[in-house]
């Protein structure tokens, strides 16, 4: 059986992100469609494509400061890179992803979309030049001392990488504070965002890039 988006866009899309919420809904039917046919979405998710992954990664711009420059590591079919340029005007993103079927769809996305403010990479984490992005964020792509040694070079110092985790946020950081350490990151914190209607809040693991002389430049804005 077909699933299918709903073609209304939700009234909290609407309410929480009424500039971006017609090309949300465009990206929504796109993941919908070409992305199941490609196999970057499984057809089970289509039904919660609002509520477990557009929404789930548009909270995430709460803790990007203004005109960053943004890599997202692993975007896979755009999460949550495509959703942070959508939300996001101000804010710069490269969208990495190494593998070339990955990379064909997002190039075509971003076109679809006129997205004039993200980029697509195709590269490994580990390939990037180091010390060049505001913040670095990531989904679903790996355990959280591996990913913290990808990500944490590629922050200008006193950059920020968010990485984007479920219930074993608190577990994963327990266990690659070592690693943190080592890594010259000296803030990290476990944030969860919050929609009202929404049941599950996102989890994100922040953690500050290198001397972060009291952190002022990542001001919070809100949760
Ligand atoms: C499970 S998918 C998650 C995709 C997307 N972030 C999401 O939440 O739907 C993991 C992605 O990480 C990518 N990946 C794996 N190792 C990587 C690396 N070393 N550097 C960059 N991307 C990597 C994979 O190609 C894949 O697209």
């Amino acid at each position: 059986m077909t699933e299918h988006v709903s073609r209304e866009t939700p009234p909290l899309v609407e309410k929480l992100f009424p500039r971006a919420a017609d090309r949300l809904a465009a990206y929504a039917e796109l993941l919908a469609t070409e992305g199941t046919v490609r196999g970057l979405i499984g057809p089970r998710e289509v039904p919660r494509l609002w509520d477990r992954h557009l929404l789930n990664c548009a909270v995430l711009e709460r803790l990007i400061p203004e005109e960053s420059t943004v890599a997202d590591i692993g975007t896979g079919a755009g999460l949550p890179g495509i959703v942070l340029a959508l939300v996001r005007p101000d804010l710069q993103v490269s969208l990495v992803e190494p593998l070339l079927r990955r990379i064909t769809f997002l190039q075509e996305a971003v076109e679809q979309l006129d997205l004039g403010n993200a980029t697509v990479v195709r590269s490994r984490a580990e390939d990037l030049p180091r010390a060049s992005y505001d913040v670095v964020t990531s989904r679903a792509v790996a355990p959280l001392g591996k990913l913290a040694g990808w990500c944490l070079p590629l922050c200008a110092e006193g950059g920020l990488m968010l990485a984007m985790k479920g219930s074993s946020a608190e577990e994963e950081l327990d266990a690659s504070e070592h690693e943190l350490e080592s890594l010259g990151a000296e803030v990290w914190h476990i944030h969860q965002l919050g929609v009202d209607e929404l049941a599950q809040p996102t989890t994100v693991v922040s953690i500050v890039a290198g001397r972060a002389a009291g952190g002022s430049r990542h001001g919070r804005r809100g949760r």
